[in-house]
């Protein structure tokens, strides 16, 4: 055993890696940030209002893809809304040619249709599909649904500008919230292949299901003029029949049926629209704040919490969540909280368990030379002593006494009395064979080696390597004989009977010593 110097680093450092390797597939936070979700789920707005391609629609007009007079012949019916969304990836050309200019037609016409751009896979990269240029002209704007899956399946998030080589589209929902939108920017260069997003967002919780007001895309298309109730209102016209197939897994909805995309865009544009939509923190500031918090953590618990560390834990983690509520409600801004409080009570888990452990081999330690003291040593003693007597092995001890030490201490004083006994430690400890010998400091000046398995030959070995390195050390002795210091060793080795005991085996090896020291001590004498 060595000197044990409180091990503060590794208790502080550790915890921040742990939580930060493991942020990307943070399934706490996310959990965490579902429920703060659900708790804070807003109520649909009347303001909003889906037209749903649902299965009634279908099955008046057919099965889809319909021919684009319909859709023409809808937005015609949309001219006093506020504006309106057509959920719909127009980025093919239809087979009849008067059917796309149509479609263009009632876009200009209606004046306030925004139209979606998606990302999709190609060649294991996200490029964007556009609508066709003559559409995209033709309505007054294009927005990005970007949506990215997260890894268990559901979406939870959104940016509100993204794009290939830049964010160069504005998010489709935030055209719809009225956020100024920036310039059509069709023809701008694709600097890179890269896809680039910017300024997260959280997609909002909602109270209830499909709690949007919602009206039939037949019933539009089918109605005599411009319908009155969608005066000003924004007007989404999206799928929500299941067979068209875009509906998505959501915090609002994990399970199937899942949400149609038409109410995820409504749900995001009314966030938008309240200005609700919660941002979470940027990765970025991430590491600084998981490393303030703990040195403020450890700080805290150096002040004065040191021994209340598990209840301070509960404390901080509770003002914590405070905090991050707080700053949730007030500020729209999402703090990754679960791996905050995991990280804080992981570092006091550590702390407190580094300190146990300080405090463990304290007890077992003696302070001067760092060796095992008495108490460790007589508990592995009577361990080692039963399984030698259950294995029939041997089992030697060494107990070594320094020569005329009361004479070195009189003579060159006390502190350098305690110098000479850290060296002959050393020696003792470097006797050692492997972890199952153990050395002890057992008295004053009187030391002892376990060495189970060693046979006499061994055991004298031993002994006399120990003297020969004390020898070595050449420490100035002028009141020894010897002119140096030296040491008397009494050596026992022995398979013990049943009736053998620690204390037995003491005396032998003690009785060993006494014959060394009578012999004229810096000797070794063996027990018979
Ligand atoms: N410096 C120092 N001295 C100690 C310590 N513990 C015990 N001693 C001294 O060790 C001395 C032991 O003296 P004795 O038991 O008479 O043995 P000795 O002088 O070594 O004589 P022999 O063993 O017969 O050779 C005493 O003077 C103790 O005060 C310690 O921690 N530090």
């Amino acid at each position: 055993m060595r000197p044990h110097t409180p091990r503060r680093l590794p208790a502080f450092i550790l915890p921040v890696l742990v939580v930060l390797a493991s942020l990307l597939p943070n399934r706490l936070d996310l959990w965490f940030q579902d429920r703060l979700g659900q708790l804070l789920a807003q109520e649909a707005s009347n303001d909003i209002v889906i037209v749903a391609i649902d299965e009634k629609s279908l099955a008046e007009l057919g099965r889809w893809p319909w021919p684009r007079e319909l859709l023409a012949g809808a937005l015609d019916k949309l001219g006093n809304a506020r504006a309106v969304g057509l959920d719909l990836v127009l980025a093919e050309p239809s087979a009849n040619p008067e059917s796309d200019q149509a479609l263009v037609e009632a876009l200009r016409r209606n004046g306030k249709v925004f139209l979606p751009a998606v990302p999709e896979v190609s060649n294991n990269q996200l490029v964007e599909t556009l609508p066709l240029r003559m559409f995209a002209e033709a309505a007054k704007g294009i927005g990005m649904m970007d949506y990215p899956l997260d890894q268990d399946g559901l979406i939870r998030r959104t940016y509100l500008a993204s794009g290939l080589g830049q964010p160069r589209w504005p998010a489709f929902t935030a055209l719809l919230a009225g956020l100024p939108p920036p310039p059509m920017q069709l023809d701008t260069p694709v600097l890179n292949n890269r896809w680039q997003r910017r300024d997260e967002r959280l997609l909002p919780h909602l109270d209830g299901k499909l709690g949007f007001p919602s009206l039939s895309f037949v019933d539009i298309l089918n109605h005599n003029g411009p319908i009155a109730a969608l005066a000003d209102k924004t007007v989404l016209i999206g799928a929500t029949a299941s067979g068209l197939g875009d509906s998505h897994l959501t915090p609002m909805q994990p399970d199937w049926p899942a949400t149609s995309g038409v109410v995820i865009n409504a749900a995001t544009t009314q966030a938008l629209q309240n200005r609700s939509l919660v941002r979470p923190l940027d990765a970025a500031y991430l590491p600084p704040l998981l490393l303030g918090l703990t040195l403020l953590w450890q700080c805290l618990l150096r002040w004065r919490y040191r021994e209340k560390s598990i209840h301070a834990a509960a404390i901080y983690s509770a003002a914590l969540l405070a905090g991050g509520v707080l700053l949730l409600q007030l500020q729209q801004l999402y703090l990754p909280l679960a791996s905050l409080i995991t990280l804080l009570l992981l570092a006091t888990v550590t702390d407190y368990f580094l300190q146990q452990s300080h405090f463990k081999r304290l007890a077992l330690t003696d302070k001067l030379t760092g060796l095992a003291n008495r108490h460790h040593f007589d508990d592995r003693f009577i361990f080692t002593l039963q399984q030698a007597q259950l294995a029939r092995k041997p089992l030697a001890l060494l107990i070594i006494d320094v020569d005329y030490f009361k004479r070195y201490n009189d003579h060159y004083g006390h502190a350098a009395g305690d110098d000479v006994l850290k060296k002959i430690a050393a020696v003792v400890e470097q006797a050692t064979r492997n972890s199952h010998d153990l050395a002890a400091r057992i008295g004053g000046e009187e030391f002892a080696i376990l060495l189970p398995g060693a046979s006499r030959e061994q055991a004298l070995d031993i002994a006399a390597t120990l003297r020969q390195q004390l020898l070595l050390l050449q420490i100035p002795h002028q009141q020894s004989p010897v002119g140096r210091a030296s040491c008397s060793i009494g050596v026992l080795s022995q398979v013990p009977q049943a009736s053998d005991t620690v204390r037995s085996l003491f005396e032998k090896a003690d009785k060993a010593l006494y014959q060394a020291k009578h012999k004229g001590r810096d000797c070794a004498e063996i027990a018979n």
